[in-house]
């Protein structure tokens, strides 16, 4: 029988650049995805503030290099999200290590950039079992056998659970397959957080705008990649430690007040595309340009 440990005792090397050490003390955290990007920018984060955090994916050799980072306190645990029965395996074998966990970070996803018309049925329920399907196996193997339970004091031991999703929200062309599925994922964790609050579950989505993660610099085409920051209000792509800051600030007690929101990531990408002004709305010196105010005429005035 495996003992739960009850504190992380080995903090990562890096404190938080923003929060104090200590703030997750106690928590255990699951983080699908852990092995690369967002999400293993996320359990370094969680592991520095005291979390003790289990991660998952298929690829072990990614796992564990997050792991060899973040130190004693991150287990490691291969698992396909689309597979209810690994899923089950999972979370079971998180709860035998851990002893419980306070949050879900559904981070695990992905999809294809490719023409809509192009895309068999295959190509679109292989996206929406990753994104949608994955994301529920998880939310409720992880809500059924650790959250709903009955915690030491005899009631629901809620938790947290924080989903990534996708900005911009009005569609991305090329990934008509993920667009759908990630709309879906924030109407999930909407509706979950009315019913689950019951139980003292807190459900939210980060919908993601671009961030430069290695595989995101390098699976897409490269002119779409060079192009993205510039589409971008703020003129940059979001870089993974601010993603894995939000995260932190959700699974503390900062983030209790929240629940079936979607909190949107993305430097005002999901606003506007490109700089403001835009070309066609600046003078010659880059100034956005004003309307003449009316000038109105007194003789034209209504008398009393
Ligand atoms: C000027 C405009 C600028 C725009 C700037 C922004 C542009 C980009 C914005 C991006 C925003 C989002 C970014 C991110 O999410 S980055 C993180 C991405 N990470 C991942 O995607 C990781 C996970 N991904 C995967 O595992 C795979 O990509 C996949 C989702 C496909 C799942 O892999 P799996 O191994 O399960 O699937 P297969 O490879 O076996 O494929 C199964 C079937 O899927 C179809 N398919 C797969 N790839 C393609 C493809 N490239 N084109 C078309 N169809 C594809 C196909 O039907 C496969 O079956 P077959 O092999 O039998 O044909
Ligand atoms: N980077 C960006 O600009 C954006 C990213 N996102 C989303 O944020 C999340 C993280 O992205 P990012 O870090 O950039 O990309 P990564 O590809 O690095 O992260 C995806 C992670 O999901 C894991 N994963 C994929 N499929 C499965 C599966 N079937 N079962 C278990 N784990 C799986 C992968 O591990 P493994 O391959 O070992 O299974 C990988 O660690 C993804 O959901 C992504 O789509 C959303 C918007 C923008």
């Amino acid at each position: 029988m495996t003992i739960p440990e009850t504190t992380n005792t080995t903090r990562a090397a890096n404190p938080s650049a923003i929060f104090a050490p200590g703030l997750l003390d106690g928590q255990v955290v699951l983080v699908s995805g852990g092995g690369s990007g967002l999400g293993r920018a996320a359990v370094l984060e969680l592991v520095a503030l005291g979390a003790r955090v289990a991660i998952c994916g298929r690829r072990a050799d990614a796992l564990e290099d997050t792991a060899a980072s973040a130190g004693a306190a991150c287990s490691t645990h291969v698992c396909d999200i689309r597979d209810e029965d690994q899923v089950d395996r999972l979370v079971d074998d998180v709860l035998a290590r851990h002893g419980r966990i306070d949050t879900l970070v559904n981070n695990a996803g992905g999809q294809f950039l490719a023409p809509a018309e192009t895309i068999s049925p295959k190509g679109f329920r292989t996206v929406t079992r990753l994104n949608l399907d994955g994301t529920w196996l998880m939310t409720h193997a992880v809500a059924t056998k650790a959250m709903i339970p009955a915690g030491p004091d005899g009631r629901p031991a809620g938790g947290k659970v924080v989903s990534v999703t996708l900005s911009p929200h009005h569609g991305l062309p090329g990934m008509v397959h993920s667009s759908a599925a990630r709309a879906a994922v924030e109407n999930m964790m909407r509706e979950l957080s009315i019913e689950w609050a019951r139980f003292g579950i807190r459900l939210n989505a980060i919908a993601a705008g671009q961030f430069a993660t290695d595989i995101f610099m390098t699976k897409y085409p490269r002119p779409m990649v060079d192009a993205a920051a510039g589409l971008v209000p703020l003129g940059r792509l979001g870089t993974p430690e601010e993603f894995a800051w939000l995260v932190a600030y959700l699974a503390s007690p900062a983030g209790d007040f929240f629940s079936g929101s979607v909190l949107t990531l993305d430097g005002a990408r999901d606003n506007h595309t490109g700089p403001w002004p835009a070309a066609g709305s600046a003078d010659a010196a880059g100034n956005p340009l004003t309307e003449a105010r009316q000038t109105r005429d007194p003789s034209a005035q209504a008398p009393r």
